[in-house]
């Protein structure tokens, strides 16, 4: 889907809608119920049933102090797909992605409640050992964020940390990293030169690089886009669709022609809730709730 449509045509409340809305959140709107605090489902497409999982969110919940950022989010992330999280500022899209990886275990202030799985395995517990799930889970961050160190050692230091001194395996391990985040022949020629001299859209590909380089189950990219400039951004996204197949991507932007660009299913939220969730374009072009329409189309956010 090359952009975004404003043609919607929205079944909401009809197509499924009804028969998880209660009367008042159909006579008043997804949004009042929410504001309000009221019980409300999220609108999931049944596509999603027919996919096969790689990550399981399951009523989950997070506090910062007293304050409520995450409420009930249970979703299903496929497994060698795109899966885009869209939604107005603060909605809690970063908050849910740092979830994934327990990121947000490094903030003492926060609680969470609710169940988080991957490929089967649970992610919270305390028998989780935290640095194998994070090997298990990549992350590339809004700002790249390279080491100050070698592009070859940026590359592999998955592998250092877990006590790789093998030069061959190194190397054939940086050489299929950087040709996966398409930097192989940038940067062929000038592995042992500091990352921090290359311009922030090839750190931000080394970084993917970097990310890619221990096969994780799940990649997660923070606004990967948001510090680049377009033709930087245009790199990401076509690196962001070759990924795909081989690796399970979930993906926080601001953009809505990046999520319709690059995702295979969107999730939209707004403040702290799961609103709706479906295949990409069913969310773009055929929303079931007039609030997810009214955000895709720009007319609030
Ligand atoms: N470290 C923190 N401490 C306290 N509150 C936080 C913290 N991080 C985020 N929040 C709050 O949690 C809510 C969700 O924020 P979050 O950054 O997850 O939203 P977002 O949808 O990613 O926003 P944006 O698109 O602006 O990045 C907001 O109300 C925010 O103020």
């Amino acid at each position: 889907m090359s952009q975004i449509r404003t043609d919607v045509k929205h079944s909401a409340y009809t197509a499924g809608g009804a028969g998880v809305m209660s009367s008042r959140v159909q006579r008043e709107g997804v949004f009042e119920a929410i504001k309000r605090g009221d019980a409300f489902a999220t609108e999931t497409h049944p596509a999603i049933q027919r996919e096969e999982i790689v990550l399981g969110i399951d009523k989950f919940k997070l506090w910062y102090g007293t304050a409520q950022a995450l409420w009930d989010v249970s979703m299903k992330i496929p497994r060698g797909k795109v899966t885009s999280l869209i939604g107005p500022s603060g909605c809690g899209k970063s908050t849910l992605l740092r979830c994934v990886n327990r990121m947000n275990d490094l903030i003492d202030s926060v609680r969470v409640d609710g169940e988080m799985t991957l490929n089967g395995d649970p992610i919270y517990g305390a028998e989780v050992d935290v640095i194998e799930l994070r090997k298990r889970i990549g992350m590339v961050f809004q700002k790249p964020n390279p080491f100050p160190m070698s592009i070859f050692e940026n590359v592999v230091y998955p592998l250092r940390i877990d006590g790789e001194r093998n030069r061959g395996v190194l190397e054939e391990v940086c050489e299929r990293s950087l040709r996966g985040a398409g930097l192989w022949e940038e940067a062929k020629d000038r592995l042992d030169q500091s990352a921090l001299a290359m311009s922030g859209g090839q750190q931000q590909r080394l970084c993917i690089a970097r990310a890619i380089a221990a096969e994780p189950e799940v990649l997660l990219l923070d606004e990967p886009c948001s510090a680049l400039d377009p033709i930087a951004t245009g790199r990401i996204e076509e690196l962001i669709d070759e990924l795909k197949g081989s690796y399970s991507i979930l993906i926080v932007t601001h953009n809505m022609q990046q999520a319709s660009r690059t995702s295979d299913f969107t999730a939209f939220m707004y403040l702290g809730r799961l609103v709706e969730y479906g295949p990409t374009e069913q969310i773009f072009l055929q929303p079931r709730l007039k609030e997810t329409e009214d955000y895709v189309t720009g007319r609030f956010g």
